[in-house]
């Protein structure tokens, strides 16, 4: 069962009517229910514009998406918003957790604001923590817990509600690389035992390895797609080889690790 459909994607971005920028050229991409997705590709290959799309923040210039059986792009602004809070869960490279707020208070925010009963959100909030070992955390706030820790909080919340994919964007671009490790084996986890559907936009090859698949994009365009086997050391290096192969900016992304 395909969770999202993208078909013939495009992006132009322009300005007084000139074309400034084709930053997305005919992308089709399914997701299936309890996949776990990467997206790699150079710096400028369009990653941020095709999660933007996805995550309904911007429009395509052309093309369809569809998530859970919905097209957002044809909601109103009322009702997409809700989509959002509903069907997408978002985790970025900053957290984006709420510093007035404890851990908890992060935690829960999606289901306050759909009003959802207090024995509810504590059903869903205990077993959920428990998982990303923060549940002695909840209480602290954003700034007595580590970046990991921060992370863990940030994807707590984004699978709160359930939502049908989370999306996220350089997750762990923010951590050490111990802490990226434990973090990635944290959501590789979620993603198994709760079969959370995960789109991952990443530069680091040793946080993509955790992926069942990685689709590499250049200069707007699929460039080829690699699954994984059962081991992820060799998959680690099969996303290094297609790397070398792509070019770009990748100096930033820590190749000795695996
Ligand atoms: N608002 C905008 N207006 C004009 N051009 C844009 C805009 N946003 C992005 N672009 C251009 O679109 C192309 C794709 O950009 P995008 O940010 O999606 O790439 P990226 O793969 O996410 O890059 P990075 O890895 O550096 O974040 C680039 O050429 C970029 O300069």
């Amino acid at each position: 069962m395909s969770v999202l459909k993208a078909h013939g994607l495009n992006k132009i971005y322009s300005s007084k009517g000139n074309v400034v920028n084709t930053a997305l050229n005919d992308i089709d991409l399914q997701v299936e229910y309890g996949e776990f997705v990467g997206v790699m590709g150079p710096s400028g290959s369009g990653k941020t514009t095709l999660l933007n799309l996805l995550a309904a923040m911007d429009r395509p210039t052309s093309g369809h998406i569809e998530i859970n059986g919905t097209n957002p792009n044809k909601l109103s602004e009322k009702k997409l918003a809700l989509f959002r809070r509903r069907e997408l869960g978002f985790i970025f490279q900053d957290f984006n957790l709420l510093d007035s707020l404890t851990i908890k208070e992060n935690i829960i925010l999606p289901l306050v604001l759909e009003g959802t009963a207090p024995k509810l959100i504590e059903e869903r909030l205990n077993p959920l923590a428990e998982r990303l070992q923060i549940a002695h955390l909840l209480h602290k706030r954003t700034y007595e817990v580590s970046g990991g820790q921060k992370q863990r909080a940030a994807i707590a919340r984004a699978l709160i509600n359930e939502p049908s994919i989370l999306l996220a964007d350089e997750l762990t671009g923010n951590l050490d690389s111990k802490t990226a490790k434990d973090v990635m084996e944290s959501l590789k986890e979620l993603n198994e035992r709760l079969k959370a559907t995960v789109l991952m936009v990443t530069h680091d090859p040793f946080s993509a390895s955790y992926c069942g698949r990685i689709v590499f994009i250049k200069d707007g365009r699929i460039f080829s797609e690699i699954r994984r086997g059962s081991n992820r050391q060799a998959f680690f290096q099969q996303i290094l080889d297609v790397l070398s192969v792509l070019g770009g900016n990748f100096n930033d992304a820590p190749f000795a690790r695996a």
